[in-house]
């Protein structure tokens, strides 16, 4: 029976662990800093109501076969409180986050052989403590290795579609595309079909570029088909739709704007590629952040 431990029990980590309590064999554990005692996700007019274990103290907790780490990316430095005692030496750890830094951000916690780096496309959203609503399948892009293999197999629900990809980092490129463009929606709190406007499709086009630019600079294989696609999946959003960012905007929560464009901003200026559109949406969600 592997352990799994969630860390982050968001709209992610939630929908994942609900997902991994599908399957029996597994022996899934949550770690949160706030305490609930079910966990409610609803997918396709579907609620499933399970109860769950919910740590909020580490010393409580003890050495798990996987770790899955679900929070936001500038929590992961707070987040590690837990790896000391969720880790033995032979613990994995799938790190389910958007962005490229998913090896960068871990290393300095566990060896790289050990992490397996995930990008999820599956839109939701958290209603409250353990109260998680999905919109869609769970398709995540895996490198092809064994432990990504045994990551993959902890899941048995169809609803979850995993890509294995000997090119994890144009996977992961490509969705920071889509992310980087969609720090449109919060620099205008505008939802997704706001791309259907001359003006929004523009921005997020230059975003992109960039992004491709500086994506290609660092290996990955990106095409320029994208754009279009990237700009009509957005502006035919169903109406209201948030992305993630967006969504914490709206919440007055911290957002992930170094993640999703600042990154492009810091490894473009090593590259020596200019990227003012995204050090401006950087900058200007940074300044919306400290300023609500
Ligand atoms: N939501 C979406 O549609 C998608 C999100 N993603 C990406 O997935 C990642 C997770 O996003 P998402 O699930 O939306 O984020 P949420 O904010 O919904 O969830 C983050 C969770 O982590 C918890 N958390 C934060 N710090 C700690 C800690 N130290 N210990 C325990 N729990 C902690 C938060 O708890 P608390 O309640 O205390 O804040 C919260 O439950 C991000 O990188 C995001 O960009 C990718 C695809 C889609
Ligand atoms: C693409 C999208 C909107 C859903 O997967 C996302 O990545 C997010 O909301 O952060």
């Amino acid at each position: 029976m592997p352990s799994i431990a969630i860390i982050g029990p968001g709209a992610i980590g939630g929908t994942l662990a609900s997902l991994l309590l599908e399957n029996s064999d597994n022996k899934v554990s949550i770690c949160a800093r706030t305490p609930f005692e079910q966990l409610q996700v609803t997918a396709a007019g579907q609620t499933t109501t399970r109860d769950v274990t919910v740590h909020t103290d580490s010393t409580a907790t003890s050495p798990v076969d996987w770790i899955l780490l679900a929070t936001k990316t500038y929590q992961v430095p707070q987040a590690a409180n837990w790896f000391p005692c969720l880790s033995g030496p032979h613990t994995r750890i799938a790190v389910v986050q958007n962005g490229v830094e998913h090896l960068a951000n871990l290393t300095p916690y566990f060896p790289s052989e050990r992490i397996v780096p995930v990008i999820i496309d599956c839109p939701a959203e958290r209603r409250s403590h353990g109260q998680i609503v999905r919109h869609g399948d769970v398709r995540i892009d895996i490198p092809d290795t064994e432990n990504a293999v045994a990551f993959a197999k902890l899941f048995t629900d169809p609803a979850v579609k995993a890509n294995l990809t000997t090119d994890w980092t144009s996977a992961a490129w490509r969705k920071l595309c889509i992310n980087a463009a969609g720090a449109i929606s919060a620099l205008v709190n505008q939802p997704a079909n706001v791309a259907a406007t001359p003006q929004a499709a523009a921005i997020m086009e230059a975003l992109i570029r960039e992004t491709i630019a500086v994506g290609r600079a660092e290996g990955a294989t990106l095409d320029e088909s994208i754009i279009p696609t990237i700009i009509a999946n957005a502006a035919a959003a169903p109406a209201g739709s948030m992305n993630s960012l967006h969504a914490d905007l709206v919440a007055r929560r911290p957002m992930e704007w170094d993640s999703r464009n600042g990154v492009i901003a810091r490894l473009g200026q090593i590259h020596g590629i200019p990227t003012p559109y995204n050090q401006m949406a950087a900058q200007i969600l940074s300044l919306l952040e400290s300023n609500p």
